[in-house]
């Protein structure tokens, strides 16, 4: 999307083909930074310390993490190495796997001459893929939030949003973002509850810096304020991204997702979630056997942010010798989600409503 008019990818391979750069996420919202990945290792840390962040993105940026070891050390025993230092860098989102998988599979039986080449195409083809699975799950969601609009004429679509999964969190468009970019630009009016979703901040550092740069209204709210709007109508639905959902449909997201569920349920407001079948886990009957990410107590303990004499620095907010603990994600029951909006329409949370829409997995037995 575009960043003071000029159109940009979080990842992309650098014009001279030396390296891999990104938007440096750790930055945003007060400064823009791009940052060069020139090996593997610069790929995970990236990946680890949240650079770069997003189930699809941290696929996308795997991908290139193969093309810059294959760079360093084409040998199957590089690829190996490769594969399983990426895998590591953090276990919620499926896409990192999905993206390792495919591209060894991809690379393996090359020779090592090959690689190098061959994985920047791959490289290429997820980051390409993406966009396009992005841009059709906001055309799918663009129908919801305009059948909600036709019956409010005149009035403002809200939608709270949690967490980021915009188009920082994949390589265009985002996810849950994708529908309110182009309702915006169908000309539809719509704001957005933008939850500030403790302790990255992900909603009130990131989406909020995307939306202010696409035009979009909203509104950065504390994540303990969704309840209430939807108690006083103030919300007409929620739209979240997912980092993996399992094949009857249970979603894991950021955690407080799952509070906005039920916040949502109780309140009969439609809670959707916005879901690539990348991040489709057909492995998995249910969510509770997804893994949830433990993060340092630190980013709960400290904040960053602009300081009152303009520099950039952080400040702890607990007392000394307070434990923190910090689950980074939650899993939403599909009992809780209304649909799933994905790249080929929107299903209902359920086995059958994702084989509908992915008959094959049906005839792959993984129903
Ligand atoms: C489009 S997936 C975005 C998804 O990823 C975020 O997690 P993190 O920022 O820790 O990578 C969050 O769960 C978003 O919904």
């Amino acid at each position: 999307m575009k960043v003071n008019g000029i159109h940009y990818r979080p990842v992309w391979q650098a014009a001279d083909g030396s390296a891999v750069e990104i938007i440096d996420q750790t930055k945003l919202p007060h400064e823009f930074v791009v940052a060069r990945l020139t090996s593997m290792a610069d790929a995970a840390h990236a990946i680890r310390a949240m650079l770069v962040r997003g189930a699809p993105l941290i696929g996308a940026t795997a991908a290139w993490g193969l093309w810059l070891a294959m760079r360093e050390d084409a040998s199957d025993a590089g690829l190996t190495s490769a594969y399983e230092a990426l895998m590591q860098t953090r276990p919620t989102a499926v896409n990192l796997r999905w993206a390792l998988d495919a591209g060894r599979a991809k690379l393996a039986p090359l020779p090592a001459g090959e690689r190098v080449e061959a994985a920047a195409a791959f490289a290429r083809h997820v980051c390409d893929e993406d966009a396009e699975l992005n841009h059709s799950i906001g055309r799918h969601g663009l129908e919801i939030i305009r059948a909600i609009a036709a019956k409010k004429p005149g009035q403002t679509v809200n939608v709270l949003t949690h967490c980021n999964a915009g188009w920082l969190a994949t390589v265009d468009w985002g996810t849950a973002t994708s529908p309110i970019y182009q309702a915006h630009d169908a000309g539809i009016p719509i704001h957005v509850w933008v939850d500030e979703t403790r302790p990255r901040n992900q909603g009130a550092f990131l989406t909020a810096w995307e939306l202010g740069n696409h035009g979009v209204d909203h509104t950065v709210i504390v994540d303990n304020a969704g309840g209430h709007l939807m108690q006083h109508g103030q919300v007409d639905l929620c739209i979240t991204g997912t980092d993996r959902t399992s094949a009857n449909g249970d979603v894991a997201n950021k955690i407080g997702t799952y509070l906005k569920a039920l916040a949502a349920h109780d309140n009969g407001v439609p809670f959707y979630v916005a879901l690539p079948s990348p991040t489709i886990d057909w492995t998995l009957a249910d969510g509770f056997a997804i893994p949830i990410e433990e993060r340092s107590a630190d980013e709960v303990t400290r904040i960053p942010g602009r300081l009152d004499d303009g520099s950039i620095g952080a400040v702890t907010i607990t007392p000394e010798g307070s434990k923190a603990a910090n689950p980074a994600f939650d899993v939403t029951p599909a009992r809780l989600v209304t649909g799933l909006i994905t790249e080929r329409g929107t299903a209902p949370a359920t086995p059958e409503g994702l084989l509908g829409l992915f008959p094959e997995r049906r005839a792959a037995g993984e129903d």
